[in-house]
This record gives C-alpha cells, sequence and structure tokens, in this order.
C-alpha cells in the first residue's frame, strides 16, 4: 500500500455527497468513507471527515493539506491562513437577511428598522459576516450568536431579522419569513495550506487540474 500524496478534508452533512462524488470523478477511492458513517479518518485514501466549520482550521494547520468547504464558511473565517484554489460550483445556498413576513396592509416594522433607524437585534450563526455587512450597510445591530435553527429567533421575539444560508427556501417560507437582502452568494470551494500549495505543488496541481476537467472552476 503507498501512502496518499494529500491528506484531504472532506465536509460531513450537506456537501458529503457531492464532494465524494467528485473525489471519484478525479481518482480518489472514497468507497471505505461511503461505507463507514460514523468511522473521520481514512488513512490509506488521505482523506479526513469533518464538520465544515472545521475544515479551514485543519487545512491553515497543516493537518490537512487541502480541504472542501463553503464559500460561506470561508467569509466567515477570513482571518485563516488558506489559498483558495478553486469554485467548484456544488452545494450552491445564499447568504440572506431575513424578517417576519408582514402583510401588505399592515405597517411593517422590519422595513423601519432596515432603512438604518434604531439597533436591530439579528440572530446568526455567522456573526462576523452579520457584523460586517450591518457595518458596511452604515446600520446597527446588536448580533445575537445562536448555534443553529436560526428561523426559531425571530418567531419568539429574541430577534428581528436573522442572517442565514438558504438554498430552496422552503424553511423560510415554512416559518413565515422573507428574504429582505442578500448578503452573498456561495458554493464549495477547494483551499489549500500555503505551505503545502509549494512544498506539495506537484500533487495539489494535478489534483486541481482534475478537478478543473470535472467542472471546477479557478477562483485564484
Ligand atoms: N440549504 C443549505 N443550507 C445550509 N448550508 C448549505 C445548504 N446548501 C449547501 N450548503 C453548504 O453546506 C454547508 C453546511 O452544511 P451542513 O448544514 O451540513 O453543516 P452544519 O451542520 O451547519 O455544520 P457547521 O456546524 O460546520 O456549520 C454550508 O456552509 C454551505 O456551504
Ligand atoms: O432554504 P432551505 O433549502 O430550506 O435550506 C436552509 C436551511 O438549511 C440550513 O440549516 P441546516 O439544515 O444546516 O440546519 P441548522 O438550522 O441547524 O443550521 C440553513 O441554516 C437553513 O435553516
Amino acid at each position: 500500500m503507498t501512502t496518499p500524496a494529500l491528506t484531504i478534508a472532506v465536509p460531513r452533512g450537506a456537501l458529503l455527497g457531492d464532494t465524494l462524488t467528485l473525489l471519484d470523478a478525479v481518482g480518489v477511492d472514497t468507497s471505505e468513507v461511503r461505507a463507514n458513517d460514523r468511522k473521520l479518518l481514512f488513512d490509506d485514501v488521505g482523506i479526513v471527515t469533518m464538520r465544515p466549520s472545521d475544515v479551514p482550521t485543519y487545512v491553515e494547520a497543516g493537518a490537512a493539506d487541502v480541504g472542501i468547504t463553503g464559500k460561506d464558511v470561508l467569509t466567515e473565517q477570513d482571518e485563516r491562513q488558506v489559498v483558495e484554489l478553486l469554485d467548484l460550483g456544488y452545494g450552491p445556498c445564499r447568504m440572506i437577511l431575513a424578517t417576519i413576513a408582514t402583510p401588505p396592509s399592515e405597517p411593517d416594522p422590519a422595513a423601519e428598522a432596515l432603512r438604518r433607524l434604531g439597533v436591530m437585534r439579528v440572530a446568526t450563526k455567522y456573526p462576523k459576516t452579520a457584523a460586517r455587512y450591518f457595518d458596511a450597510t452604515g446600520r446597527q445591530a446588536e448580533i445575537v450568536e445562536v448555534k443553529g435553527s436560526v428561523e426559531l429567533a425571530p418567531l419568539t421575539g429574541l430577534v428581528e431579522a436573522i442572517v442565514d444560508l438558504t438554498a430552496t427556501g422552503t424553511t423560510l417560507r415554512e416559518n413565515g419569513l422573507v428574504i429582505r437582502e442578500e448578503i452573498e452568494r456561495s458554493t464549495a470551494r477547494l483551499i489549500a495550506n500555503p505551505v503545502a500549495h509549494k512544498l506539495k505543488a506537484a500533487a495539489i496541481d494535478e489534483l486541481v487540474t482534475r478537478m478543473r476537467a470535472a467542472g471546477g472552476t479557478v477562483t485564484a
């Protein structure tokens, strides 16, 4: 058995299926990953699996040479020293600002607040992205960080608005929320550790070439 040239950080959850399909297409054998739901380290094929938000941590530290995660994660963790190499195209979603929907005949307090009147309370799993967006658009926000099910926060009166990801819009709709503003579009990205990018250039270039042939777009 030969040691794999690269260690690849693979996101579990929403991006896992398309990531494994891509890895198969570029010649990385993912059968062991597919067959072992709870196992995390696959030495013989150089795959480690983790939450998407942990991928930049492992890649920055060099615990993985390259990794795949959402653009939304990279925006939130923009302090991480990683090199973004490819837009892989899958996992499309939008980072949006949403509030409770108001019937057209009624006053719309959220619209007032969004017109720079007062401080808006905003729940999110993405505190840096949300704070930066409110700052850039000249409005005041009190950011309330939650770990998930963000849509619940305005329904209970915890906040007036949320900053969250949406793809199909189903979760927003089922909870009576409407999109007010779009902050960013996101897709899966290939990132690399800066040192590995130089020291393992041949192996990383080969991976990039194969992923481009499979549909990825160069972003850097
Ligand atoms: N409909 C969607 N909702 C949320 N994320 C999506 C969606 N479609 C694609 N994604 C991508 O998948 C990633 C989140 O995946 P998932 O929901 O499985 O992770 P998570 O459990 O929220 O993990 P983490 O705690 O790391 O955020 C996002 O960062 C985004 O890039
Ligand atoms: O527009 P949709 O297709 O309905 O997808 C959007 C939902 O998916 C994500 O949640 P996730 O499943 O990651 O769970 P979480 O709320 O616990 O983060 C996101 O936070 C939304 O809640």
